[in-house]
């Protein structure tokens, strides 16, 4: 559109044009010579205006795309950043080098802030540019439901699209397109799932290669198989969700003495869904604002855990109002918690499984027991004949062996959890010395449990 009303006003525009253009070139010289002679309030007059002139005579056409969309992560922002790795030009002279784990081969390089880079798409030409602004500490500012948000160092990321102006329907109705399908492709298909650790107030990313699968999770097999229908479910209940008006999340508690899977459950669950996990450690979150940034930098189709949640959150401590009435958070609480298990922020993203775990459920506040808080408890046991075989089989590949009857005898009459069990049948690689040692220790255990009674 532009293209035909610069075709109609004729080569006086294209002169303009021109001019505008030598001006916006000739700008840093001019700028080398004026800045020791004019105040610096004048010369950013100035260079508004050469700005001005610029902006509304160019034939360019500038896409803005921002990190986050208000309080979420924006999905065109971590498409197009995952695209442009792989299309850095030659000429970028600053680039970021990272690697995931100490086993992946390859480098991950990316742009580094303040470079540009150029793709050649159907043959147009497309220019980003790396943006990133540092806000000062302490800014203030009011957000959306008009309360006031109180941010310290925050970094505004963000990436500029340019391109001539006649290509803008290409733009949206094809380039943009064809980056997210390659975000989701890439996305979907094999690949590596991570495990996500907070860092003060960002999220640092690791592989994830946990082995846990259903099939080697050691449990109630009626139990199991509840749990996976329960997931397979909410996968497929988007419509259900939205049509119920509620947030697509679910929430499950495990709990159970120390080594009985709960860990290993939530990986499980990760490699079954194909979801990130981010392993949220509560105690190393400053208050409930810093809080509710971590959580709301969490992309969607993942799991947030948080472990032994008995211990790693302040029950009683509520927010203290400071002394010009701000209600600034000194801690993280349970409510502030809450307030994003099922208040409002949790419907910013989609698609979010919360799983808490404790070694004692009964020491949990009632506040987050309460129905329809977490929808499924899953009790992890010690173990049972049931989950012996799943190990024995983990380990040995036996599905039976002469030793298994005298072994599940035992096992009835003693608590012993399956990371016992397992470090008695890693003890040897032959199944036969491993499933002896077992029943040995196991004899040992009731046998002393016996006499101290
Ligand atoms: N139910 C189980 N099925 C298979 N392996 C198990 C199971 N329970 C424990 N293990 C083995 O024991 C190890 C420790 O288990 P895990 O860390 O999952 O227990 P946990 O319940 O999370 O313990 P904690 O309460 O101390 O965090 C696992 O790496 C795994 O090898
Ligand atoms: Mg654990």
């Amino acid at each position: 559109m532009a293209l035909e009303n610069n075709k109609a006003m004729g080569s006086s525009t294209k002169e303009i044009l021109t001019t505008a253009a030598s001006l916006a070139a000739s700008a840093m010289l001019f700028h080398t010579v004026i800045k020791d002679f004019i105040p610096s309030k004048i010369r950013n007059y100035i260079f508004k205006g050469i700005k001005y002139l610029h902006d509304h005579f160019s034939s360019e056409l500038t896409l803005l795309i921002d990190e986050t969309d208000e309080y979420s992560p924006n999905t065109i922002y971590q498409a197009a950043m995952s695209y442009l790795n792989s299309k850095i030009s030659p000429s970028v002279k600053r680039l970021r080098v990272s690697k995931l784990g100490i086993d992946d081969i390859k480098f991950n390089v990316s742009l580094d802030r303040g470079q540009e880079t150029i793709d050649v798409f159907e043959g147009i030409q497309f220019r980003w540019h790396f943006v990133s602004t540092q806000m000062s500490k302490n800014s203030r500012r009011y957000n959306n439901i008009g309360s006031l948000q109180i941010e310290e160092d925050t970094e505004l990321r963000c990436l500029e699209l340019t391109c001539n102006i006649k290509h803008k329907d290409k733009v949206f109705d094809v380039y943009l397109p064809f980056i997210l399908d390659r975000w989701t492709a890439l996305k979907n298909k094999g690949r590596t799932l991570k495990l996500f650790i907070n860092e003060r107030k960002n999220w640092s990313p690791v592989k994830l290669h946990h082995p846990a699968t259903f099939e080697t999770i050691a449990m109630d097999m009626e139990l199991k198989r509840t749990v996976m229908e329960d997931l397979t479910k909410f996968v497929q209940s988007k419509d259900y969700y939205k049509s119920i008006g509620k947030a697509w999340k679910r929430g499950y508690l495990l709990y159970g003495p120390p080594g009985t899977g709960k860990s290993s459950l939530v990986a499980a669950m990760a490699n079954f869904l194909k979801y990130d996990i981010y392993d949220l450690e509560l105690t190393e979150v400053k208050n409930n604002l810093s809080l509710r940034g971590l959580l709301l930098g969490i992309s969607s189709r993942s799991i947030i855990v948080v472990e032994d949640i008995d211990c790693s959150i302040t029950m009683d401590k509520r927010d203290i109002p400071t002394k010009d009435g701000d209600c600034e958070n000194k801690t993280v609480t349970l409510s502030g918690l809450l307030n994003f298990v099922d208040g409002l922020w949790s419907s910013c993203g989609e698609e979010k499984i919360i799983v808490f775990t404790t070694n004692y459920k009964e020491r949990l506040d009632p506040a987050l027991l309460r129905p329809g808080r977490m929808d499924m408890h899953i009790y992890m046991g010690y173990c049972s004949p049931c989950a012996f075989r799943t190990l024995a089989f983990n380990y040995h590949n036996v599905d039976d062996h002469p030793l298994f009857e005298e072994i599940e005898a035992l096992l009835k009459d003693t608590e012993v959890t399956p990371a016992t069990v397992a470090e008695e049948l890693m003890r040897s690689v032959d199944a036969n010395v491993a499933l002896q040692g077992l029943l040995q220790f196991l004899q040992c255990k009731i046998s002393d449990a016996n006499e101290t009674k």
